[in-house]
């Protein structure tokens, strides 16, 4: 759809919200690990890789702050960063993913090596985290809307894996349960933003490419573990059994 007229803010919001068509919840990985039909590789595999979206996230709301002159907006932002990262003696994100890691049966030091973190995911979430150093920081902010539809995801993990996974352990689920409430305020305050900024076709078309760039991200994530996990078909499969690609932070 390219939109020629300014749309309303609310007609706006909900091509926003019509985004939501192309949310990875819609991925057959996640389908699977949902339907109970995921392997204890494919959802260590999962936990693995996504441990590296984790652990990027406060350094693109770090590179979103460095770029917004706006201290009223960076006051409310900083809160995405203790979010992840803890405060005040309480745990944040990143701590809770590395227990999801231990309860799925990874440890952590696997978990934080980066070992498992295939090319794609890398290329993907580095990606995001350039393009929120790069562009203006309204857009750089929207970008973060696919939370939009981030607490369905969260309950339908919820509501599914302990009936299908008895074997992952009950404090693996605390990730998911406090993120609920932290991406339903994160998305206020995002939403409020893209209607205040995008006040032309232009702006606003570029928004919802935008919106489409980090879904694209998401979904990419989950091809590249499909490809890993589920067809047997990591990087250089066909020369090497071993995981030969690159596992530190080059850039
Ligand atoms: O589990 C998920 O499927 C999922 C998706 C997303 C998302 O839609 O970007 C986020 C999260 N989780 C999440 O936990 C999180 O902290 C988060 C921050 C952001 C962002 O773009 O700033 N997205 C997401």
């Amino acid at each position: 759809m390219q939109i020629t007229e300014t749309l309303s803010p609310q007609a706006f919001e909900q091509a926003l919200r019509d985004k939501g068509a192309y949310y990875h919840i819609h991925h057959p990985y996640h389908i699977a690990m949902h339907n109970g039909q995921a392997t204890r590789e494919q959802i260590q595999g999962w936990v693995a890789n996504r441990f590296y979206y984790q652990t990027n996230i406060p350094l693109k709301d770090a590179a979103i702050m460095a770029n917004c002159p706006d201290p009223a907006t960076r006051r409310k932002w900083v809160q995405r960063i203790l979010d992840h990262d803890g405060s005040n003696g309480e745990e944040g994100g990143i701590e809770a993913w590395l227990r999801l890691g231990e309860a799925v049966g990874m440890n952590r030091e696997a978990l934080l090596s980066e070992q498992h973190v295939l090319p794609g995911v890398r290329f993907a979430v580095d990606a995001y985290v350039n393009f929120a150093r790069r562009a203006n920081w309204q857009e750089a902010a929207c970008s973060s809307l696919t939370e939009l539809f981030a607490p369905q995801i969260h309950q339908s993990r919820l509501d599914s894996w302990p009936q299908h996974y008895p074997w992952i352990k009950e404090e693996g689920y605390f990730y998911f349960r406090n993120r609920l409430g932290q991406a339903n305020r994160d998305v206020e305050h995002g939403l409020a933003l893209a209607l205040e900024f995008c006040t032309t076709p232009e702006k606003q078309n570029r928004m919802l490419e935008i919106l489409q760039f980090k879904l694209d991200i998401l979904w990419t994530m989950l091809d590249a573990m499909t490809m890993a996990y589920e067809l047997k078909r990591p990087p250089y499969h066909t020369v090497t059994d071993k995981a030969a690609w690159h596992t530190t932070r080059l850039v």
